[in-house]
């Protein structure tokens, strides 16, 4: 995979928050002890905008999206403390963290819609697909089932499924893997969400079909003027399809900024790491020298036993004795850019050229 350069402007404006994690704390209570999956995560999302979140497998991205939707299993998961402020349709502010769970219900797949990486799990093979989006529908948005039939047949054709009469009748298990995630994003997409969480959705799927179903979210995106949370380890589809973005390790947020800035100038080492091991396409021009890509060493942290200091400073090539004292605090960088490392600054001058 080739890394493209981030240059498309914000598909819309975005001015106001639609949701705000503050200081959010799930964990995991096992017999082997506390698994602090989530710990003290903090980042907004405005109103229209793709905000990506990127790191290695265990880092905490997937539990701090199941914790947006209520859906983190208790026990052994628990959200231990911070807030999830969230606008919904009705322009009421609440925390999401704190509402009964009746209405956390008419939250999901109404405000707030999910989909995944594999379709499979979270479509029922026994009911058709437009029996699966109607009941949405229905419960939503109180429409009869005649009514709701004729809903899923036109976001079947939204999202680009030829001959929508038909395969409205269709089990999943009769269509194709790119097909059935169009499905999945016909039924998030039904309720018409504020906001939308993709979990590695296109992951699963090859190349030229997960080129597509980018394309199809962001046509939608700009159609339905939702805000999107994508969730993804793959800088390729952070530099298409996100506005900004956060960079998480051993459960904390490490980076987050504007995504040409955090690809121009990343200044934490582990996002730099992230960077380096994927091609970049200037890396390519006729008469650059063959880009050398380098693995980031070593392995993510166990989350049962973190280092005392910078959870990334195992494997950190720039580390100094100072990083392993305590956790570093998230540094203000400068224009809505953040990091969590002591030698940010340092970097900044090595980029800028400063007594290179
Ligand atoms: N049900 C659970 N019980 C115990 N630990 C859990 C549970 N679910 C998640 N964890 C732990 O929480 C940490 C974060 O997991 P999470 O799934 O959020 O990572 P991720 O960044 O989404 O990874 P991936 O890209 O592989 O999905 C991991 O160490 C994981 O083992």
């Amino acid at each position: 995979m080739t890394l493209p350069t981030p240059t498309q402007p914000p598909t819309t404006q975005p001015s106001e928050v639609l949701l705000a994690v503050n200081n959010l704390k799930t964990y995991f209570h096992t017999d082997d002890g506390v698994v602090k999956s989530v710990d003290g995560v903090t980042f907004h999302i405005k109103k229209g905008e793709t905000l990506a979140v990127v790191g290695e497998s265990g880092s905490g991205k997937s539990v701090t999206s199941l914790s947006i939707m209520r859906l983190i299993p208790t026990p052994p998961g628990r959200i231990e403390d911070g807030e999830i402020l969230f606008s919904g349709k009705d322009g009421v502010l609440k925390d999401i963290v704190r509402l009964p769970e009746a209405e956390m219900r008419r939250i999901r797949g109404n405000d707030i819609s999910m989909i995944f990486q594999e379709p499979m799990t979270s479509l029922n093979p026994v009911y058709t697909v437009g029996d699966q989006i109607a009941e949405a529908v229905m419960l939503h948005q109180g429409k009869n089932r005649r009514d709701a039939m004729g809903v899923a047949t036109d976001m079947l054709r939204f999202v680009g499924i030829p001959a929508p009469e038909k395969r409205v009748n269709e089990y999943p298990h009769q269509m194709s893997g790119g097909m059935r995630q169009r499905v999945m994003i016909a039924m998030a997409l039904s309720c018409k969400p504020a906001l939308l969480i993709a979990d590695e959705p296109t992951t699963a799927l090859d190349v030229t079909i997960q080129a597509q179903i980018l394309d199809l979210m962001r046509k939608l995106q700009q159609e339905v003027g939702m805000s999107i949370l994508f969730i993804t380890h793959n800088l390729g589809v952070v530099a298409e399809m996100a506005d900004r973005v956060v960079v998480m390790y051993g459960g904390r947020v490490v980076e987050e900024g504007d995504v040409v800035e955090i690809f121009k100038a990343p200044r934490h080492p582990y996002t730099m790491g992230l960077l380096n091991s994927v091609p970049r396409p200037q890396d390519r021009e006729p008469g650059q020298p063959k880009a050398r890509l380098e693995a980031i060493p070593g392995n993510v942290p166990n989350p049962l036993n973190l280092p005392p200091g910078c959870p990334f400073e195992p494997r950190c090539k720039f580390a100094v004795p100072e990083c392993s004292e305590a956790v570093p605090p998230l540094y203000d960088t400068g224009g809505g850019h953040t990091a969590r490392c002591i030698r940010w600054h340092e970097f900044e001058q090595v980029q800028q050229g400063v007594g290179a």
